[in-house]
Parts: C-alpha cells; structure tokens; sequence
C-alpha cells in the first residue's frame, strides 16, 4: 500500500557540481561582524593586503607566508564582491600595494594543474558590448579600462608563468567560449573572477596591484567535480612561500 506524508527512505540526492564546489571552497562573504582577519604583523607595521576570494584561499596563502606586516583576507567570489571587499579594507588600514590571491583556470593548455600564475595585467573579459560584430571593451568606447597593468615588483621573486589574468562575473563551461576567450587573448594565461575588482579598487586607492593564482583547472567544458582545488590551494602556498622570501629579502 502507498504510504502518504513523509518519505523517510534515504534517497539523497547526488551532490550537483555548485555543491561540490561550495564544500570544497565553504565560500563565505565576511561580515562586519566576523571578519575573517589574521593578522602577522601588529596593525601598525602592516603595509602588504593579500585580498582572496574564499576562506580556503586565504588559509592556503597563510600556510605559505612567513613574514609579519601582511594582512590576507578573504572578501567572497566575483568581481563586484572583490572590488567593494578590497575598497573597505584599503579604506581601514594605511597599505602600500594590494595582492589578489587564489586559484584560477588555466586557458588553452597556457598552464597545467598547480603551476603558478602571476599577471601582468588584469584584464576584464566581459565589461563592454556585444553586437554583431562581437565584443568591443568598454576602454574602446572611451569609458575606462578594461585592463589594469600589474606591478612587476610585487611578484619579482616568484616564479611562474606570466601573461594577463582575465576576470569574468561568469565562469566559462564551455569548450566554445574557452575557445573564443583563447583567440581574443593571446597573452592571457589563465580566468578567474577576482583580479579586475581588486585591481579597480587599488587603483582607485592609487596603489600597486598584483595578482597570484594558482591553477586549479582547465577552463572549458562545465565539470567542477573534476578540479584539483587541492593542487590549486599547494600552488598557492608555494608560490605565498616564495613571496614572503622574496619580501623578507626586502627587509619588510
Ligand atoms: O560551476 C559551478 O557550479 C560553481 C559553483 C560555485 C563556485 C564555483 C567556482 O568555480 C568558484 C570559482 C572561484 O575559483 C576561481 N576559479 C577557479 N577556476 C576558475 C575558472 O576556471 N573560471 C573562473 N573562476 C575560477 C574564481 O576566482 C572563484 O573565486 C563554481
């Protein structure tokens, strides 16, 4: 007999792909109330912000860094949270350049799983118009930038690969649009969501920008199941190590 009210059998549904990357990264915007901050330095000495977008990011680069007056942070996913997360903290705190950190997709064979990424620019992929005839940037129709040019010394003594770091508000899932992305940027190497909203809002500070990504995936066709976060989080402290080796040779 057919039984009504609750199913109590244990039919769970299988985790889709946003589950399985909201676990792995357990993406939280912080709040005023809980803001997610460690700092290595007493507040007074720290000059360095390192803006990542989730918690896992932020612990990977601290498991990597050993020098003091660096503050790393996690302010949430996108361009839109990164820009407004990064212009209150540079409004807190006095900081001599802003460092956006996380992991990244590689373009187009341009970097493999773990490698390491350090842009020259930042470039935003998405910020114009489409028509007919394609994709003209916002910087074309004589509003802006698209693209914001990296401080070469604030990532010298790491090594990677370097090239641009498009940031798009939506992640490509398709082998097409990787495709289309790789033609439109010869010189960029990787995608992530971040780089450009740290970048405006350093900019807008008048401060040196950089950004670090490690890679966690090739960008194309949708299967999130299949990242190496974890490879990604090991290329990002690596590449933190190098970092504070390279600031600590600076006497900060
Ligand atoms: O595809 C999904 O359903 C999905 C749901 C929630 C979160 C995600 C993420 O991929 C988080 C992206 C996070 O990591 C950076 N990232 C890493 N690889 C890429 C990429 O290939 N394209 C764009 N962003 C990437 C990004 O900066 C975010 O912070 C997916």
């Amino acid at each position: 007999m057919a039984t009504l009210g609750k199913d109590t059998t244990s039919r769970v549904p299988a985790p889709t792909a946003p589950d399985i990357a909201r676990q792995v990264l357990s993406s939280q915007s912080p709040t005023a109330a809980d803001p997610p901050i460690r700092r290595l330095g007493s507040v007074d000495e720290v000059k360095l912000l390192i803006v990542t977008a989730v918690d896992a990011e932020r612990d990977a680069v601290l498991k990597g860094l050993s020098v003091a007056d660096v503050d790393v942070l996690s302010v949430g996913v996108g361009p839109a949270r990164a820009a407004a997360g990064t212009a209150r903290l540079l409004a807190t705190r006095e900081y001599d350049a802003v460092i956006n950190a996380g992991v990244a997709g590689a373009l187009a064979g341009r970097a493999a799983t773990g490698d390491i990424v350090l842009a020259t620019a930042s470039v935003s992929a998405e910020l114009g118009v489409v028509d007919e005839s394609g994709f003209t940037p916002l910087g074309a129709l004589g509003f802006g930038s698209n693209r914001f040019d990296a401080d070469p010394t604030l990532t010298a003594g790491v090594d990677g690969h370097r090239g641009e770091i498009l940031t798009l508000a939506t992640i490509t899932g398709t082998a097409a649009r990787a495709d289309e992305l790789a033609t439109a940027y010869p010189d960029a190497i990787a995608e992530a969501m971040e780089g450009f909203g740290v970048a405006t809002a350093a900019d807008d500070a008048g401060i040196p920008f950089g950004e670090i990504r490690a890679i966690s995936n090739a960008v194309g066709d949708r299967d999130v199941a299949g990242w190496d976060w974890e490879g990604g989080f090991a290329g990002l402290t690596l590449a933190a190590a190098a970092l504070s080796r390279s600031l600590d040779r600076n006497g900060r």
